[in-house]
Formats: C-alpha cells, sequence, structure tokens
C-alpha cells in the first residue's frame, strides 16, 4: 500500500497533563525505522496512550522532539500529519456499508471519485474484506469489524498507522489467531506502524522492536529476542516473560546460586537471575521447592512455589504435584537463564 515508508523519533519527549505534578511521558527517546511495527507495552497508567497520542497531534509534548522522516512534527496540526489512527473501539459508522466506511475518510480528503473506488478496493482486498463490502460492519465479527477499521486507515495511504490495543475488543481465543493475521498485514502493507498493547506476549509476537515503559519513562526499547535475552534490568524481565527475579549468592566451587541448590549454570558473574516458568524443571538434584499454587493448564501444570531463602518461582511440568508438596527442582538443561541488574 504504501511506496514510500516513513521513519519516527522520539526524541527526548515528554508530556505532562494540566492540574498534575509529573510527567505523563517523562524524556523517551526511541526510534522506528520505516516500515518496522514498533509496541508500547507496559503496566496500567504507564503513559503509553499518552505517547501514541502525542504522536497522533491530539496531545502537544511539554518537551521533546517527534520526528517523521527526519522533519520536526511537533506544532503539526493532527489533521495535517497524514496518520492513520485505529482507535480500540473501531469507531465504525454502523449506518455505512463496510466499503463507505472504507471510504469515508478519502471523501473527508477530497480524493477524487475514480481514485476512491481504487483505494477503497485495494484497502478491501489488502485486508480481505471485500465480501462483506455492501454489509454493515454491525453484522460482522469483531475480527472482521477489526479488519475494516485498519481497512479505512490505511485507504488514506497514512504515513504511519497508529493501533490503540487492536486485539483488546476480541476475545482471548480469537486475540491469538487475528495476531498472526494481523502482523501479515502490517507486513504487507509496508507502513510504519506503532501500537500499544498491555499484553507482552501480543508485542512479542506482532512487534519488530518494543518499547518497554514505566512510571511514563521508557525502561528498555530492544527487539523481541533482545528483551528475552537480554533484560535491561528486573522489571522488564518481570513484566515482559514473567519471571522471577531473584538475588544470587557465590558458591564455594566459585559457581553462582539463586537458592541453595539452585545452580544458575553458565553465570559468570552474581546479580539477579530471571528464572521463567519454562526455565525450571523438577529435578532429583537441586533446590526444596513448597508448593504453594498449582494450575492445570491441559497438558502441563503451572506450579508456584517458595524456595528455602524466600523467592517465589514459578515453573510448568507434566507431572501433577498438589498444593503443600515438596519437590526438588533444578534449571532445565541447556536453559540460558538472563542475568539481570536489579
Ligand atoms: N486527561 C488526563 N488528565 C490527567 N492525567 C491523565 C489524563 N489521562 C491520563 N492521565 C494520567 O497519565 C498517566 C498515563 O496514562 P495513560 O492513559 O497514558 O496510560 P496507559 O499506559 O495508556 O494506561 P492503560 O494501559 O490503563 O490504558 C496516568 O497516571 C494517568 O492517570
Amino acid at each position: 500500500m504504501t511506496t514510500h515508508a516513513t521513519s519516527i523519533v522520539c526524541d527526548g519527549l515528554s508530556y505532562q497533563y494540566i492540574g498534575t505534578h509529573s510527567n505523563a511521558v517523562d524524556d523517551v527517546s526511541f526510534s522506528v525505522e520505516p516500515g518496522q511495527v514498533a509496541a508500547l507495552v507496559g503496566p496500567s497508567g504507564c503513559g503509553k496512550s499518552t505517547l501514541l497520542r502525542n504522536v497522533a497531534g491530539l496531545l502537544t509534548p511539554t518537551a521533546g522532539h517527534l520526528l517523521m522522516d527526519g522533519r520536526e512534527t511537533v506544532g503539526i496540526p493532527a489533521d495535517k500529519r497524514n496518520i492513520g489512527w485505529v482507535p480500540q473501539s473501531y469507531a465504525l459508522f454502523g449506518h455505512l456499508s463496510v466499503a463507505e466506511n472504507v471510504e469515508f475518510g478519502l471523501r473527508a480528503r477530497k480524493v477524487a471519485k475514480a481514485e476512491r473506488a481504487k483505494r477503497v478496493a485495494h484497502a478491501l482486498e489488502l485486508c480481505r474484506i471485500g465480501d462483506f463490502a455492501k454489509r454493515s460492519p454491525e453484522d460482522l465479527s469483531g475480527g472482521q469489524r477489526q479488519r475494516v477499521a485498519i481497512a479505512r486507515a490505511l485507504a488514506t495511504n497514512p504515513k504511519v498507522l497508529l493501533l490503540d490495543e487492536p486485539l483488546s475488543a476480541l476475545d482471548p481465543q480469537l486475540r491469538k489467531q487475528l495476531r498472526a493475521d494481523l502482523s501479515a498485514l502490517l507486513a504487507e502493507s509496508g507502513v510504519t506502524t506503532l501500537l500499544v498493547t498491555h499484553d507482552q506476549g501480543e508485542a512479542l509476537a506482532m512487534a519488530d522492536m518494543v518499547a518497554v515503559m514505566r512510571a511514563g519513562r521508557l525502561e528498555q526499547y530492544a527487539s523481541p529476542q533482545e528483551l528475552w535475552a537480554n533484560p535491561a534490568n528486573g522489571f522488564v524481565a518481570e513484566f515482559v516473560s514473567e519471571a522471577s527475579v531473584v538475588a544470587t549468592t557465590r558458591r564455594a566451587d566459585g559457581g553462582w546460586e539463586a537458592a541453595p541448590g539452585l545452580v544458575i549454570p553458565g553465570a559468570v558473574d552474581g546479580g539477579f537471575a530471571a528464572l521463567r516458568p519454562g526455565d525450571l524443571h523438577i529435578a532429583a538434584e537441586g533446590a526444596k521447592l513448597t508448593v504453594t499454587a498449582a494450575e492445570y493448564a491441559g497438558d502441563s501444570w503451572l506450579l508456584s512455589g517458595d524456595l528455602i531463602g524466600g523467592a517465589r518461582v514459578s515453573l510448568l511440568t507434566e507431572t501433577p504435584v498438589t498444593v503443600g508438596d515438596s519437590i526438588v527442582v533444578a534449571v532445565r538443561p541447556r536453559t540460558k537463564i538472563a542475568m539481570v541488574k536489579q
């Protein structure tokens, strides 16, 4: 769809709401390469939507720069930025057909009729909703409605696509299915995309780059693989991979352990070990763990428990275990544990 993709640079961007005492977005810097999909993730209230609204031009930064294709964008009104905005609710018009919804933004921009028809047809095809062109969006499933909202945004040939929680209106089963479809669609469209999600799984699965935010600050900006392998700190490890971040101590043999007997293979320096549920298994030798919760997950159990020393960790196992049981756990063979600073 896009012939020329746009780069986005946020440079020291801050935003403070009137009447508040701190920045909702605080000195955030990152850049998105042309055609990339970047996800903003972080706990509720960390500033994701505020940042997205600044990029959209719905809010004006209190400090910093926002560059698109190297050009300062702060000060340019929202309707002159050529941005495709897909709100959480999709905001489709029920009294218009799917095709008319997609055409809506083009009419508003006074695009000529023949060109409108061409762009609508292309957007419908790209989003695989041509079969529903004459239907009302109200007669479509949640997933199909989402495609209409994206087609409507893409039809205007935006420089940048902004998606606010694109999958949150869908049920959990459908969310997983549709994130692959949405990724494929975004890749095919080639448009530079910023998306907000509070679901770290969604961010890892869909984005080229992920911005992890906490209390307005950017904690880390990296590819999903890099975030997983080298989380910048304990917060990122816990948020991105549901890790338990446990302090290590030096063993007499020079190695490091996260609890008596729980050796962290390959750890050269001490620090905190980010232990993910998939990192540990029940073993003959290792550390004692008292099971405090056992959640059945179909082909496995998700156990949580306390190690000697008090740290709480989780692990996936196929062995049925009951709450109160005492088990021995170790790091699975050939598993690299991420070490972080707290
Ligand atoms: N209009 C407003 N006036 C004052 N403060 C606001 C306003 N909107 C948001 N905030 C505050 O700014 C901070 C960031 O909010 P924001 O909505 O950007 O977070 P978020 O990460 O998108 O959260 P969520 O995941 O819950 O949508 C929060 O502390 C919030 O209370």
